[in-house]
């Protein structure tokens, strides 16, 4: 699933709270578009299927609390999320391997649209080194070293799985702190370098699992 390197260091906000809260912020925005004022966490807790306090709890990481009977205003709370969640502020990133999955998420509007903005790609097919994907340009790998200094401190990893380690270790002596790593290698880094493990097949996985017990219980029943 979704996780990242860092279960041995202490973090002041929980993993599980930070990944219920761009949930809790795309709610938000649909309470906004309908013309809601204010919203409790009674309500958001019903419509997520969370728990009010567990609500509670993570909204109040933002610095934001609720009133008595009101509940939460809802402009201030998508606001507050926002600039918690870093999704105000467009981070430049580089993506290392154009292929299939790379290209797929230079092709995505959301990431920019969260904070994220690839400003450059490496790869080392000669049929898309020298290219242009949606305005981004495809250097070659070995370019990578001379880029350093343009202070880019976010890597997406989505070379094949034999290179990753080694693409990887180049990511981090060329300054890169934050490896969003979507390859199923676990890869090592220094201590001080984030990085997030994200798999869409092991939600896959969940989901064909869950469907197959769902269905055998069902035929139990009847
Ligand atoms: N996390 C997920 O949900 C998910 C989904 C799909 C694929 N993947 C993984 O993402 C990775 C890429 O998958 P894909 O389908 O896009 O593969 P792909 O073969 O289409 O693309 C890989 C790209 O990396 C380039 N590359 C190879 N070695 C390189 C190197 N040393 N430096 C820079 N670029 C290099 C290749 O030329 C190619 O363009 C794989 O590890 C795959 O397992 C993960």
């Amino acid at each position: 699933m979704e996780e990242g390197n860092n279960k041995k260091k202490s973090f002041l906000v929980p993993e599980p709270a930070l990944r219920r809260m761009p949930c809790y912020l795309a709610y938000l925005k649909i309470a906004s578009r309908k013309g809601d004022r204010y919203i409790s966490s009674t309500n958001i807790a019903g419509d997520m299927g969370v728990d009010p306090t567990q609500v509670t709890k993570d909204l109040s990481y933002t610095g934001i609390s609720g009133k008595t009977r009101v509940g939460y205003e809802v402009e201030p709370l998508i606001d507050a999320l926002e600039d918690f969640l870093g999704f105000r502020i467009v981070d430049n990133a580089f993506l290392f391997g154009a292929g299939s999955l790379g290209r797929a998420l230079l092709h995505d509007h959301g990431l920019k649209q969260y904070g994220l903005n690839v400003v450059k790609a490496f790869d080392i097919d000669p049929a898309v080194v020298g290219r242009e994907i949606v305005d981004v340009p495809i250097h070659h790998i070995d370019d990578f070293k001379l880029m350093r200094e343009e202070g880019v401190e976010i890597g997406i990893l989505t070379v094949p799985t034999e290179s990753a380690q080694q693409v990887a270790n180049l990511m981090v002596e060329g300054g890169i702190k934050a490896i969003w790593n979507f390859t199923p290698v676990r890869i090592k880094t220094p201590e001080d370098i984030v990085v997030q493990n994200t798999s869409l097949y092991a939600h896959l996985a969940v989901m064909f699992n869950r469907l197959h017990e769902i269905k055998q219980q069902m035929a139990k029943r009847y």
